[in-house]
């Protein structure tokens, strides 16, 4: 499948970079068994990047960032953070390098409170509690309550929150608005532009809220059956939902 460069209107122009890359993805290729779900997928992000990986159900998303964070093996590729190449399927090592993943099943201790999941995730130089409780401070008052016992959104917030105190260089975020409303996306999405400014971690979003998602990240990628279909700044693929739909189907763009 070819990898398109938006928008067939020529190459878009390259970002001005300072600095090596945070994240790289070589040519990653993934799958189950001897099932290949994503092939060759690249990019390359620099501090503060936010990359929105978009696509249809079934298109590999998850199954990408579950590759880059070392939980499935890689069928082939390279994943690299900060120059540093990462062996394939080896979490731990991901984590140490700093690639952070905020999984979709949120994964907290629900009979835990908001402090204990935040104090026991905590890494040396993540943020601490309270630092992170600056960035949501709707859930800062629910410090003192059981995961399990938190709304929704809420938990949504405790997952990111508890990433950044494991101090990342590399913030994987599946589908951030799992069942949530659309009212609560709304918030939710632009903490993660503050976080990739404030920070300067490199954030990849997958989102099925494609517009919310276009506005908070720089760049985007549309995967649809394992592979790039369409590529560009995010500003630009906002502007053609047409072309976004077409890519979605798997037409030609
Ligand atoms: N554990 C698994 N074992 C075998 N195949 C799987 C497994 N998980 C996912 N798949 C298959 O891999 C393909 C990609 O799935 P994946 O969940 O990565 O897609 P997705 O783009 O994240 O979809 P969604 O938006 O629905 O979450 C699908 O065909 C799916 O059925």
């Amino acid at each position: 499948m070819a990898d398109v460069l938006l928008a067939g209107k020529g190459k878009p122009e390259e970002p001005v970079h300072t600095g090596s890359p945070i994240l790289e993805c070589r040519e990653v290729s993934a799958g189950y068994g001897s099932v290949k779900v994503v092939r060759d997928v690249s990019f390359s992000l620099h501090a503060g990047n936010v990359l929105a990986i978009l696509g249809p159900n079934g298109a590999g998303k998850s199954t990408l960032m579950n590759t880059l964070a070392g939980l499935l093996p890689r069928k082939g590729g390279d994943v690299v953070v900060e120059g540093k190449q990462l062996r394939s399927g080896r979490p731990a090592e991901a984590n140490r390098h700093g690639l952070v993943l905020v999984p979709d099943d949120r994964a907290l201790f629900t009979s835990l409170t908001v402090r204990e999941n935040l104090t026991i995730a905590k890494r040396s130089g993540g943020l601490d509690v309270d630092a992170a409780m600056e960035m949501f401070p709707a859930l800062a008052k629910r410090i003192k309550v059981n995961a399990g016992a938190l709304s929704g959104g809420e938990q949504q917030m405790l997952a990111v929150a508890r990433a950044l105190t494991q101090n990342p260089r590399a913030l994987l975020i599946d589908e951030m608005s799992m069942g949530l409303a659309p009212v609560i996306v709304e918030e939710l999405l632009p903490i993660v532009r503050r976080i990739a400014d404030e920070t300067k971690a490199v954030v990849v979003l997958v989102e099925q809220h494609v517009q919310l998602a276009l506005e908070v990240a720089d760049e985007a990628l549309v995967l649809v059956h394992g592979g790039v279909r369409l590529r560009g700044p995010a500003d630009d693929l906002a502007k053609d939902p047409a072309l976004l739909e077409q890519a979605y189907l798997g037409e030609a763009v």
